[in-house]
Formats: structure tokens, C-alpha cells, sequence
């Protein structure tokens, strides 16, 4: 696979991210603290790799900074891009199988070489629909569908929700704010 690799700071851990991919005959591109001359800030080297995915020039991308929250978030803003956060194996398998995730977001703060290993052995080993059932599915559309649609009402899935609290119940007329006033 493509994978493009981002990291806001030029950390041990963070190459080391690299070394394993290249590892397991992956091709890197390495965007942010770990190429020369790019913007090093997590969220500008996190938008780096995820345009990459998004554009079709990577398959995937992992994404880092300290905590690995910055970089998840500045991933998950482009289109077409599901950025999870996982610090461990079993959140990395899940949220391959389960959300469909093409960008893993880590925290260098936290990682190990040991856990590093482990979570890549997971994202890698689930296999795309593996285990995915019909409400994984579900969800994983919904997601397509609150990045396309303009406002809620427009979602697709939006007359198929349960009612909200402050919703009027079938047949009963909204209140406007003019009348309760
Ligand atoms: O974890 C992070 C964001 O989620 C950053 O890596 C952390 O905030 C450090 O960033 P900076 O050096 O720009 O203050």
C-alpha cells in the first residue's frame, strides 16, 4: 500500500512509524516534521497526508503528533478522509473493520515500539469487510452522508430518525417562538 505519514515533531518514535511500514513493503511518503521545507504543525502536516489519501496519491495515511488528537481532527476535516485515533491493537482492528478508518491517528507521547507494533499488526491484518455487518455498513454510509449533506435536514437518513426531545410528535403542529411568546 501508499501510505503517507505525517508528524508535527521529528520524533524517535514517529520515524520509527516509517521504518516499520517500509517494514511490511509499504511506500512511505513522509509529510511534515519529517521532510524538510513542510509545514511541521499538526495541523497543517496532518491535512498534508490526509489530502494524500483523499486525492488517490496514498491509500492510507497515519497521522501523529503528541497526543494524536490534533492530527485525527486536522485529518478528519477533509473530505472522504476517517481518521481514528487508536492506542491500542484492539482499537485499531475495530476501527478498520468496523468504521471503515483509512487514516490511523497516534500519539507519540504514548507509543512504544512494542505497542507501535501491535497496532500496525492490527490495522493491517483486518481485512476490509471483515466482520462488517449489515449496522456497520449503516454507519459507515451515514458518515458519507453527514460530510455531503448541507444541513441535517437534507441528510438521507434524516426521516428515518427518532424523534428528538424537542421535536413536535406526529400531527402536532410546531410552536412557533412568536406564539409562545
Ligand atoms: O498533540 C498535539 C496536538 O493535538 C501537539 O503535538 C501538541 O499540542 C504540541 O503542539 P505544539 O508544539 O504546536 O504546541
Amino acid at each position: 500500500m501508499r501510505i503517507a505519514v505525517s508528524s508535527d515533531m521529528d520524533e524517535p518514535i514517529a520515524r520509527q512509524a516509517v521504518e516499520e511500514l517500509r517494514r511490511r513493503g509499504h511506500t512511505v511518503q513522509v509529510f511534515g516534521a519529517l521532510r524538510d521545507g513542510d509545514r511541521a504543525d499538526w495541523a497543517w502536516s496532518a491535512e498534508a497526508a490526509a489530502r494524500a489519501v483523499a486525492s488517490g496519491a496514498a491509500d492510507q495515511a497515519v497521522v501523529c503528533c503528541w497526543t494524536g488528537a490534533g492530527a485525527s481532527m486536522a485529518a478528519n476535516k477533509v473530505p472522504g478522509v476517517r481518521a481514528a485515533l487508536c492506542g491500542d491493537a484492539y482499537s485499531a482492528r475495530g476501527a478498520r473493520v468496523w468504521s471503515d478508518a483509512n487514516a490511523l491517528a497516534l500519539s507519540l507521547r504514548l507509543l512504544s515500539g512494542g505497542l507501535l507494533a501491535e497496532i500496525l499488526d492490527a490495522w493491517f491484518a483486518a481485512g476490509a469487510d471483515q466482520d462488517r455487518d449489515a449496522e456497520d455498513r449503516a454507519n459507515i454510509a451515514h458518515l458519507g452522508a453527514i460530510e455531503s449533506a448541507p444541513s441535517p435536514e437534507s441528510a438521507p437518513s434524516a426521516q428515518n430518525a427518532p424523534p428528538s426531545e424537542n421535536a413536535p410528535a406526529a400531527g402536532v403542529s410546531a410552536v412557533s417562538a412568536s406564539e409562545r411568546a
